[in-house]
């Protein structure tokens, strides 16, 4: 289902806010998109396409224009937008064979032999980009290209929103309608885990169908992705209710909606779950809510405790085996470089949900004014975790693998009698968002970069470099 239809179908699902009193009826066509749904900009791949630089060459009628003054060089575009450069930061991103490796992609030009006070002998707006001559630091005058779509899509002056895929958030509704892949697919073709990871970089979970119900289709489907990250869990797990680890997960108790491994510095960024097996009992129905739509809705509605919750680091440890005691402290609600979540609580750069209450340690450096209000934050998170039109509960069945964003969803389960099997493995998060950006490279449209689109091959302009 393309992203657009998915879109508008998951806003619909997820829309339980009233019409505006003027609209009396929408038909069906039509989507009511709620205030809250918000686009979260992930470090995953890609572009937006409005951020995106012009395409291909450009009309040599309609070439730019430059100028350089003693510090920076301008660019005018068009009639009304302008980027400026300065000299040494163009003189450090020269991509010439001299000065960046063609094949590993490696700057070899000295950042630091630079003059910080650089100036160009001259620079001329060409069809291939614009041409800068250095003065001789080597003896002789140095020249560099830098394309124009590179320079537009890279401009820190003024800077763009670089928003990648936007993440569309769900409620209880997305029921009505789970993202899903068919397995023959994805172990087939590349094209099949680009649409696999997508999904996931978009909605933060999706199943995988159609698989035999045993654990070696289970970790061939995880190796799709790249290799299986090995915890104090092992490496692919294959777990009951046995207590074989000492970890609640390994009985058959109820757990409430957490993320994963938040006693790790650097949290599993992916899991696969796959019920093998569950006889002569009931219940182990698994729960998913959207950390990132939750979030929303408390950033609108509890500023205070959304600021709390992004500014507080939450310790957490795994301790139940004598040779094991892993401690981290996280903010459950972590932002890109943003100081928007701590400053005026806008956060809208929010980058992980870390929260796991059971695995949290005791609070130990919370200042003392602070400890009711952290309480009170939590327990309104909590409420909004909870609530009916955040939770989505679904009963897994053999031969279909739930992959989670396990940096934005949380997942839980009911308590259950009877024999359950489980198996599973988690994976990296750069290795998820190196993957997808490698497939984004062949697959995404508009394509990532012109080499890519017209040669193949990563050019050393790619945006992603
Ligand atoms: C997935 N597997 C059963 C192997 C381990 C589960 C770990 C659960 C742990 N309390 C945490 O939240 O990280
Ligand atoms: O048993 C399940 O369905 C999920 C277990 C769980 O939450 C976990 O392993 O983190």
């Amino acid at each position: 289902m393309p992203l657009l239809s998915t879109l508008s179908h998951v806003l619909k699902l997820s829309c339980n806010a009233k019409l505006p009193s003027h609209i009396t009826s929408v038909p069906p066509f039509i989507t009511f998109i709620p205030t809250r749904v918000q686009s979260y900009a992930s470090s995953a791949h890609g572009k937006n396409p409005s951020s995106s630089p012009p395409r291909g060459p450009i009309d040599v009628s309609e070439l730019p224009t430059s100028n350089a003054n003693e510090r920076e060089v301008s660019i005018q575009w068009d009639g009304v937008t302008r980027s400026k450069y300065h000299h040494v930061w163009l003189r450090d991103h020269c991509r010439c064979p001299e000065c960046f490796h063609s094949i590993t992609k490696q700057r070899l030009i000295n950042t630091f032999e630079i003059p910080p006070d650089l100036e160009p002998i001259s620079t001329r707006p060409t069809p291939d980009g614009l041409e800068v001559v250095w003065p001789a630091s080597i003896g002789r005058p140095h020249v560099s290209t830098y394309p124009w779509s590179w320079l537009r899509g890279i401009t820190y002056s003024p800077s763009i929103n670089r928003e990648s895929a936007e993440k569309v958030l769900w409620g209880s509704k997305i029921a009505k309608d789970p993202p899903f892949v068919l397995y023959d697919e994805v172990v087939s073709s590349e094209y099949g885990v680009y649409k696999w990871l997508s999904k996931i970089d978009t909605l933060g979970f999706c199943f995988v169908s159609g698989l035999p119900p045993t654990p070696e289709a289970t970790e061939r489907l995880a190796s799709r992705i790249g290799f299986i990250r090995e915890t104090h869990y092992g490496k692919f797990w294959d777990f009951t209710s046995d207590l074989a680890r000492s970890d609640m997960a390994y009985s058959n108790i109820a757990l409430p909606a957490h993320t994963d491994t938040t006693y790790f510095t650097d949290p599993c960024g992916m899991q696969l779950f796959h019920l093998l097996e569950h006889t002569g009992g009931t219940g182990g129905v698994s729960l998913l809510v959207d950390g990132f739509y939750v979030a929303s809705i408390l950033r609108d509605l509890h500023p205070d405790a959304y600021r709390l919750l992004s500014t507080i680091p939450i310790p957490s440890h795994a301790a139940g085996e004598s040779g094991i005691m892993y401690r981290a402290a996280h903010t459950p609600l972590e932002h890109e470089h943003d100081d928007g979540a701590t400053g005026n609580g806008n956060g809208r750069n929010l980058r992980a949900v870390r929260w796991n209450n059971d695995d949290r340690s005791a609070l130990r450096s919370v200042p003392y004014a602070d400890v009711p209000r952290l309480y009170e934050a939590m327990r309104v998170w909590d409420q909004l975790v909870t609530s009916q039109d955040s939770e989505y509960w679904v009963q897994l069945s053999p031969g279909s693998v739930l992959s989670i964003d396990n940096h934005r969803v949380l997942h839980g389960r009911s308590s259950f009698s009877g024999t359950r099997r489980m198996c599973g493995a988690y994976i990296g998060v750069d290795e998820f968002r190196s993957r997808l950006a490698v497939l984004s490279e062949r697959f995404a449209f508009p394509p990532v970069s012109d080499a890519m689109a017209e040669h193949g091959e990563r050019s050393v302009w790619s945006p992603d470099l």
